[in-house]
């Protein structure tokens, strides 16, 4: 069904022009990887974090530096840290404490952003990435994490070139960011991505992050190096594209120059939309004249918080795809990921389930089918944004045993259904009121006599109708019998069971013959 597979996909690249490697020139990768984190207020003051509020209404004296004003460490964002860090393996440093690292921009008015230099919140975790859940060709990576550092984030440049005019947004200033360091450990584009895709998968998870590369909520810095040489840092990377883009670019250049035997220098690069470009060396490296912070108190930290910490996570996504593909849910690999990247349905399929298979005692085929080609596909089949809220499960459910104890077609119940996602106004109405709605409820108070009857004057109708068709089932095209099922389908309003017009078009075929 094309339909379903613009929303469910397998994980496979939807971006990403192929990297091809030389096996001569090996390549090494890390990563920067900054994280905004979906706290109420800003990381040092009570300003809002609201996303997309008018230019500079969201700025505190302290956001936008004025002389005098001191920061105060928002909790909730020390909180979203460590369980980032925790679910992340990472070893919670029981001591850490703020840097300042100097630097002038219109948008960074304090003169420098606090981060964490020397002592970071966490260090050394890792990520299991492996060939069945991460779409890598290794049976397992592991990726290890360097450090974990909480910072602030900076304001927002906008160049207006018509208008020669440089405007600072300082709405972002001060917005709490985590900075994940990973270990130079990827040997591929795959490996990068899936790291990705896993991280992103897991912020989103945590609720710690909403996620997304599109609105900068988490930004990337790739660092690249090949044959142990010098390595590279291409800063900013927007987009995944643009990553995988800018890897291809930085890669291939770096070979170019290997081939030339100029030796690579270690500086750093931009992306261009084509190429990296070069933005500064290691000789004209920024001197960042990084100073404890003097004005925020060291983080002591109870040795057992990270235990603490992990008993509060929910199930971490890989636990719950593994629980999701076994018994008794039993759901294809590709639709366990679709539900982990989207909340709303996972719990939507467990109520369903809840529902369906352990109350109703159904097949469990039936409530995977229902959920993810009948209701999923029909947002995607009409081009409704996906709002299962639309269709609670306690109506998806009475809908599938009514057409499960025969009292509904499924050919009417499909219908409900896309009438459902295309109307929102029929939201409140029960199931029995949009059958009568429709007209598409069983026939029920006449004899089967009656029904059988009636069912062979609307097919005799069609066959007489239709005589070319017939010719065709005929001279051995049986399966051209499924049209003709069709049209007595949506004569029926759907009213009927399809095997029983099947079986009356055979019967009177055979006749006919
Ligand atoms: N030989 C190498 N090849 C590729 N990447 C490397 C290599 N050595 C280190 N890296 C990566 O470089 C990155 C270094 O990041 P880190 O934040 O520690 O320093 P930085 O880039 O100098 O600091 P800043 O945050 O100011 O950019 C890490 O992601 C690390 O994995
Ligand atoms: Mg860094
Ligand atoms: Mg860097």
């Amino acid at each position: 069904m094309i339909a379903f597979k613009r929303l469910i996909h397998s994980g496979r690249p939807l971006f990403s022009p192929g990297l091809k490697l030389d096996p001569n020139y090996k390549l090494k990768c890390g990563l920067e990887i900054h994280t905004q984190l979906k706290t109420k207020y800003k990381l040092f003051s009570l300003s809002s974090t609201k996303f997309n509020s008018e230019p500079n209404t969201n700025v505190s004296y302290f956001d936008c530096g004025l002389p005098g004003t001191l920061p105060k460490l928002n909790p909730e964002a020390l909180y979203l840290a460590l369980k980032t860090a925790v679910a992340l393996n990472s070893d919670v440093q029981s001591f850490s404490t703020f840097d300042r690292k100097h630097y002038f921009y219109p948008d960074q008015p304090q003169g420098f952003q606090i981060t964490q230099r020397y002592h970071p919140i966490a260090k050394n975790g890792y990520v299991e990435l492996n060939s069945k859940f991460d779409d890598i060709a290794e049976d397992l990576k592991i990726i290890n994490i360097e450090q974990i550092q909480i910072e602030q984030d900076t304001g927002k440049t906008t160049y207006d070139k018509f208008d020669k005019l440089i405007k600072v947004d300082l709405n972002r200033s001060n917005i709490p960011l985590i900075e994940l360091v990973t270990k130079p450990d990827f040997e591929n584009m795959s490996q990068i991505r899936a790291f990705i895709k896993k991280y992103q998968t897991l912020v989103k998870h945590l609720d710690v992050c909403t996620g997304d590369l599109e609105t900068g909520a988490i930004r990337i810095d790739l660092n690249v190096s090949i044959n142990g040489g010098e390595r590279v840092e291409v800063k900013n990377l927007g987009s995944s594209s643009e990553l995988a883009s800018a890897l291809k670019s930085e890669y291939q250049r770096q070979i170019r120059m290997s081939k030339e035997n100029t030796p690579v220098i270690q500086e750093t690069r931009g992306w261009d939309g084509k190429e990296t470009v070069r933005l500064r060396s290691k000789e004209d490296a920024v001197e960042y004249r990084y100073v404890p912070d003097s004005e925020l108190p060291f983080i002591n930290l109870d040795p057992g918080i990270s235990q603490e910490i992990a008993a509060t996570l929910p199930d971490l996504p890989d636990t719950i795809i593994t629980k999701l593909i076994s018994k008794p849910y039993n759901l294809e690999l590709k639709h366990a990921k679709f539900f982990i990247e989207n909340k709303d349905i996972l719990n939507y399929y467990y109520d369903l389930f809840k529902i369906v298979v352990t109350d109703a005692g159904k097949d469990y085929r039936v409530a995977n089918n229902w959920l993810v080609h009948e209701l999923i596909g029909a947002f995607s089949k009409f081009e409704v944004p996906l709002d299962v809220s639309l269709i609670p499960p306690t109506k998806l459910g009475e809908i599938i045993i009514m057409v499960s104890n025969d009292e509904l077609t499924s050919t009417s119940a499909k219908l409900l259904l896309s009438q459902l996602v295309k109307s929102p106004s029929d939201k409140d109405l029960t199931i029995q009121e949009l059958i009568g709605k429709y007209d598409v409820g069983k026939i029920k108070d006449i004899t089967e006599d009656e029904l059988s009857e009636a069912i062979e004057e609307v097919c005799i109708d069609i066959i007489e109708n239709n005589q070319d068709v017939i010719e065709k089932i005929i001279t051995g095209k049986p399966k051209s019998i499924n049209y003709l099922i069709g049209l007595a389908m949506r004569e029926t309003n759907g009213k009927v069971n399809s095997k029983v017009i099947e079986s009356k078009f055979k019967q009177l075929i055979a006749n006919y013959k």
